[in-house]
């Protein structure tokens, strides 16, 4: 291995450990070896055979060491038994993903705080690597830094990295203004069925931008002489569409009106780290907004993402289907208030600390403590809607719910073609879960759960709510194949078992 291959991989190790809270000698144990050994891998000073990188990638559960086709990883859950103590919700995907696009309209140094350590912000970053943006982790932290190049390097975007997102879609508002002829991979992501990008494309015609998609690629050509000449009026109130209108907007130097705009919790994170860059927007939290662009933003800029609402909403499913009494701590409380409404519906009870603020020193969150006790199924059926309204990815949640709670729940996912579909997997664990049509299942409960094998269903809430429901479920059980769980979740595993839940993680040889 050449110096700085050694180099690169040293310093992924020693990211990885400090990411895990272990010490070199705690790692040197583990391998079987000494701490001046680590320090010396650490350094780059050391030669690795496959043998020991592969012991590496086990003791530290890291990607990022695991070299080449590591093959997928897996969980092992010995399930029935209840949780206690506390855990933190971490900060968004959702919100990660678009300040990581929205990061390319500065020509300065970004720093977003805290950021989910996820395989979608992994992809990502992949593809922020292959454009020529040089990105690190800070030390001991989960504080990434971001620094663009004078130019990217677009001919070389990382296709594979970007193709397993949908993020790629919002490229497209922070480089209509500096590229005129430009093509994207395809947007990926979860399988959910179709996904249209047609609002995208719509909207941002209004900065002069004409995609057309070939052969798997969107060829953008952006016309720098068209400004937008009205308000901009979304067909539907998204929330990737919205943030990519804002972006545009955000350099554009004149005042863009958006309406039909999305107020949701990733869009407003958005909107906060825009105005640090000098953008002055109003009507955040509302569905119309009024930016007045920068032509240039450089400017050296820290922000830090709000919580996780849907992560928080998973740590309550997982209350309730193990029947537990935890505290959840950090829950960004205006983005799960419906979700919460919906509970209190089913005869849920839960204590809500005084409110405080998220680091962004705007979303408002409290600490929730679940209360365990018999839930009945709601007398209307569940349905989400767009912000304000029970959140669609907080909703395969309530099939779960919905499993434990007497009587019968009606789950209507109208948004997504697929997702409804993958909540039937749920009756290998034992539920009992009726497909009516695309779009709508029946849950009957209480459940007698029991533990299966499952594959992971290839999406990510749904993949969430059979691991929970395997927590519920004596005995062990099995589910294959959780790199979509790992796409929006950090250290899911890891952290339901510093809760009291048995987890392990695994991958075949
Ligand atoms: C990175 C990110 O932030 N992803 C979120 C974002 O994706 P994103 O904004 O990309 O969601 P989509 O644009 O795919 O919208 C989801 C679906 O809802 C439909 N739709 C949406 C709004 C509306 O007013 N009417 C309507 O019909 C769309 O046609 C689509 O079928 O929003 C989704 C819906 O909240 C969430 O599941 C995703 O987690
Ligand atoms: C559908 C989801 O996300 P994405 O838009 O990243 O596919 C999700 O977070 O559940």
């Amino acid at each position: 291995m050449t110096q700085t291959y050694l180099t690169r991989i040293g310093g992924l190790i020693r990211d990885a450990r400090r990411h895990k809270g272990m010490t070199q000698a705690e790692l040197a144990e583990l391998l079987g070896t000494s701490q001046s050994a680590v320090a010396r891998i650490e350094q780059g000073k050391q030669n690795l055979s496959l043998d020991t990188l592969a012991k590496i990638g086990d003791a530290l559960d890291s990607e990022f060491v695991s070299l080449g086709h590591s093959g997928p990883q897996h969980l092992r859950i010995v399930g029935g038994q209840k949780l206690s103590g506390s855990i933190e919700v971490k900060t968004s995907k959702n919100a990660a993903v678009a300040l990581l696009c929205a990061s390319l309209l500065n020509r300065g140094r970004t720093t977003l705080r805290n950021l989910a350590r996820i395989e979608e912000v992994n992809r990502i970053l992949e593809v922020l690597a292959s454009i020529g943006v040089r990105t690190r982790w800070l030390p001991d932290s989960s504080d990434l830094e971001i620094i663009p190049p004078a130019r990217l390097n677009l001919a070389d975007i990382d296709v594979a990295a970007a193709r397993r997102t949908r993020t790629v879609i919002m490229f497209l508002g922070p480089l209509l203004h500096d590229y005129s002829e430009f093509r994207l991979p395809y947007a990926g992501g979860c399988d959910l069925g179709t996904r249209t990008v047609e609002p995208h494309l719509a909207a941002l015609r209004s900065f002069g931008l004409e995609v057309t998609a070939t052969h798997g690629f969107y060829e953008a050509h952006s016309d720098r002489s068209v400004n937008p000449t009205r308000a901009i009026v979304l067909t539907e109130r998204g929330d990737t569409v919205t943030e990519n209108v804002l972006m545009a907007a955000a350099r554009h130097q004149g005042t863009t009106v958006i309406r039909n705009a999305s107020p949701n919790y990733m869009v407003q994170d958005l909107c906060f780290f825009l105005e640090k860059l000098g953008v002055r927007i109003e009507g955040i939290g509302t569905t119309t907004l009024t930016v007045h662009g920068r032509g240039e933003i450089d400017v050296d800029v820290e922000y830090s993402p709000s919580e996780d609402p849907i992560e928080a909403m998973s740590l309550i499913a997982a209350a309730v289907v193990t029947d537990s009494a935890i505290t959840i701590r950090r829950v960004p409380i205006e983005f799960i208030e419906i979700e919460l409404a919906t509970l209190d519906g089913m005869g849920m009870k839960y204590d809500l600390t005084p409110e405080y603020t998220s680091a962004n020193g705007k979303t408002r969150l409290v600490d929730l403590t679940t209360i365990p006790g018999p839930l009945h199924a709601p007398t209307d059926k569940i349905h989400p809607m767009p912000f304000p309204g029970l959140n669609i990815d907080n909703l395969p949640f309530f099939a779960l719910i919905g499993a434990v709670a007497q009587g019968s729940t009606m789950i209507h996912d109208w948004v997504y073609e697929n997702r409804a579909i993958y909540l039937t997997e749920l009756t290998k664990v034992g539920a009992r879960v009726q497909l009516l049509d695309p779009h709508r299942v029946i849950v009957e409960g209480p459940t007698k759960w029991r533990a299966a094998e499952v594959v992971c269903p290839p999406a990510l809430r749904p993949g969430v709510v059979v691991l929970l429901a395997m927590l519920a479920a004596p005995g062990t059980s099995v589910l294959r194949n959780v790199y979509v769980i790992n796409r929006g979740y950090e250290d899911l595993a890891e952290r339901l078992n510093s809760l009291g839940a048995t987890i392990e993680v695994f991958r075949d040889i």
